[in-house]
């Protein structure tokens, strides 16, 4: 039997519709929503997300200004906007777009933001709140992941979950959460030993690897849920997930597709972050 699709697309609808009735009230209260979105060169992959983030606040409510800086800016113009941005009182969240030039330290940029306008949940204190299981602003793409599970109805608490790939903003944050809902967590990454073996073990399998197509069906666990975080640009400029859709389709009980699983999920979490950081 073919795999249920999850639809991220209209989940992360059915959220946004939630936060417009939200943003309603905090302007009604006289606080407007306002995103600061920072893009440094002109990356063509980063162009497109921050294009799709201005559109979800347009449709939201969310005022969001925008900062287009050329590539060659130094760090310490960067560090200078953050900080204007940090002490602008009408600013309530604060998006720097990753990956930056490699003139600039991306850790240095992403500690300079506040904690509280920090709306990707990039900031030490927020990585920290996290594990520790105190409130913070949870990176989008995990919780938009956990979201996108809830929402869906399939239940953690047990449950073995693989994540393949630990990177700091996908595959190790999206292990504290699964393991907030009593999951029972595996991190495989580059030197896993049987990666396969691992994978093939997980109820839940996420994919946050960039590589196109990577998990293959012979990964999946008859039934298992398959999450793909991959977003790869193609050379025909289609875009590609990490998980070899056709192949796990036939396998897999539920799987998210790429365009429209995990991508517009992040959008609806930062957007709900955002209303979380001016609710404050
Ligand atoms: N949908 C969305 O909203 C978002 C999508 N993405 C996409 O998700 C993907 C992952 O992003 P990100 O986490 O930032 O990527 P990184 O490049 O930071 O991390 C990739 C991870 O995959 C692991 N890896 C690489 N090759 C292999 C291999 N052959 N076998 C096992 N593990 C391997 C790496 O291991 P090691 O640590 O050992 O090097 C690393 O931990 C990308 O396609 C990215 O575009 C990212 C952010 C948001
Ligand atoms: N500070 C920072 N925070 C991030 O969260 C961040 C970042 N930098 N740098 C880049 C990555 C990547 N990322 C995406 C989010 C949504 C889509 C998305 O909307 N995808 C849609 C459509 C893509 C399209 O329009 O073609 C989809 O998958 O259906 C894509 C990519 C966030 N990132």
């Amino acid at each position: 039997m073919q795999a249920k699709i999850i639809d991220g697309k209209a989940i992360a609808r059915d959220i946004k519709e939630e936060l417009r009735v939200e943003v309603e009230r905090l302007k009604a209260n006289g606080t407007v929503p306002t995103l600061a979105v920072v893009l440094v060169g002109g990356d063509p992959a980063s162009a497109v997300y921050v294009k799709n983030k201005k559109a979800a606040c347009a449709h939201v409510g969310i005022r969001s200004l925008s900062y287009e800086l050329p590539a060659d800016t130094t760090e310490a113009s960067l560090l200078e906007l953050v900080e204007e941005l940090n002490s602008r009182q009408d600013v309530h969240g604060i998006l720097v777009q990753l990956p930056l030039p490699v003139q600039i330290d991306e850790d240095k940029v992403l500690m300079a933001i506040r904690p509280e306008k920090d709306v990707d949940g990039f900031h030490p204190m927020n990585v920290g709140n996290l594990s520790i299981g105190r409130p913070g602003f949870v990176s989008c793409t995990p919780a938009g992941i956990l979201e996108l599970l809830k929402r869906t109805g399939i239940q953690l608490k047990g449950k073995k979950c693989v994540i393949v790939g630990r990177s700091n903003i996908v595959g190790k944050p999206v292990a504290m959460l699964l393991l907030r809902e009593h999951a029972t967590v595996t991190i495989c990454h580059s030197r896993t030993e049987d990666l396969p073996g691992e994978c093939r073990q997980a109820d839940v399998l996420v994919a946050a690897v960039g590589i196109p197509n990577f998990i293959k069906g012979s990964h999946v666990k008859p039934g298992a849920v398959v999450i793909d975080v991959g977003i790869n640009r193609l050379a025909d400029g289609k875009l590609c997930g990490d998980v070899d859709y056709v192949e796990c389709l036939e396998v897999a009980g539920h799987i998210t597709p790429v365009p429209g699983g995990v991508g517009p999920m992040t959008i609806a979490m930062l957007m709900k972050n955002c209303v979380e950081a001016a609710s404050k």
